[in-house]
């Protein structure tokens, strides 16, 4: 290994950083200095993020300097904290995994989560998984909301070997970020999608007795097939962060399709006379669960600004 090198960020603890170079993992810390650099951010350095690095005198390497970040998902790093958590950088795409049951994604987390990435124009797909343990009209319901508002909405089960051939052929050649909430299925699927990775599941050793594994790391796995996907640990809430009260419409696509025609250039979509939005909600085009989510989350983040 060279004294100094550039690398992609494949796996960040806190404490220590692997890094690939040249299809070579190395471990490094990080040069205190560069903790600085993001100081709203409670993790400096995160995965995907491309690296400067160098040997110290020691011989330990240490990251130097983080590259400019093409792009990055965000989130407030715990409810009332000011501060920010950045769940991956320079990625190409991002795939929700919800499930409706066993366990239950909240519909605020999955809203939450694609207003981030509307507003980092990150596209992402929504991937519905344990279809086999799912009921069929909840489904469909579920579909014809995010279809409606124009996400691309995915089916899986990878008990059943279900869909897992289609997020195959979404994720080849690309770096997607796998995000959900814990125990929705993302090491399973991700395992399923390229065998030749180790990852580990949350199956119960049989013969270790060790419990449930959940993945506490985030973690990029380069695909047999190309491309790379981020493994994240499952998150309770998102929290958004830089997100401007009087912005927040315009990351739901189907409130920014209908409101140029609102009366008001300055419309809320919440009381005003001649609201398209509101118009649009009355007839169905908008379907409630969304708009709902808008008033909740405008309400609650309101708390939490400066
Ligand atoms: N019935 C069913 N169970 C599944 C399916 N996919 C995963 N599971 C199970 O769901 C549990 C959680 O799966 P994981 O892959 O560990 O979930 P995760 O989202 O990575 O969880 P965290 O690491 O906690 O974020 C495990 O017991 C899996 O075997 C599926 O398609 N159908
Ligand atoms: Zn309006």
């Amino acid at each position: 290994m060279d004294r100094k090198f550039t690398a992609t960020v494949v796996r960040a603890t806190g404490s220590w950083y692997d890094v690939l170079h040249d299809g070579e993992t190395v471990r490094c810390r990080i040069r205190g200095r560069l903790r600085l650099k993001g100081v709203r951010s409670t993790n400096p350095v995160v995965v995907g993020d491309e690296v400067a690095c160098e040997a110290d005198e020691g011989g330990d390497y240490v990251i130097a300097d983080i590259l400019p970040r093409r792009n990055y998902v965000i989130r407030r790093a715990s409810n009332l904290s000011k501060e920010s958590h950045i769940i991956a950088a320079n990625v190409d795409q991002a795939l929700l995994m919800a499930s409706l049951r066993s366990p239950e994604t909240p519909t605020e987390f999955v809203d939450r989560f694609l207003v981030t990435c509307e507003a980092y124009k990150v596209p992402v797909t929504i991937l519905l998984s344990k279809l086999d343990l799912q009921d069929a009209e909840a489904v469909a319901e579920f579909r014809a909301v995010y279809e409606g508002a124009g996400y691309r909405v995915l089916e899986v089960s990878v008990r059943e070997g279900r869909g897992v051939e289609e997020v195959r052929e979404l994720l080849a050649g690309r770096t997607t970020l796998v995000s959900g909430n814990s125990g929705v299925g993302k090491s399973t699927l991700i395992q399923a999608i390229d065998p030749s990775l180790d990852i580990r599941t949350g199956e119960i050793s049989e013969s270790h007795h060790k419990g449930r594994h959940t993945t506490t790391f985030s973690t990029m796995y380069p695909l047999a097939g190309g491309g790379a996907v981020i493994d994240t640990p499952g998150i309770k809430g998102f929290g958004l962060i830089d997100i401007d009260e009087a912005e927040l419409w315009h990351y739901f696509p189907e409130m920014m399709r209908v409101a140029p025609a609102c009366r008001f250039y300055n419309c809320t979509h919440t009381h005003e006379p001649g609201c398209a939005v509101t118009e649009a909600v009355k007839a169905g085009e908008i379907a409630w669960p969304r708009y709902e989510s808008y008033l909740k989350i405008r309400d609650e983040d309101e708390k939490y600004r400066k």
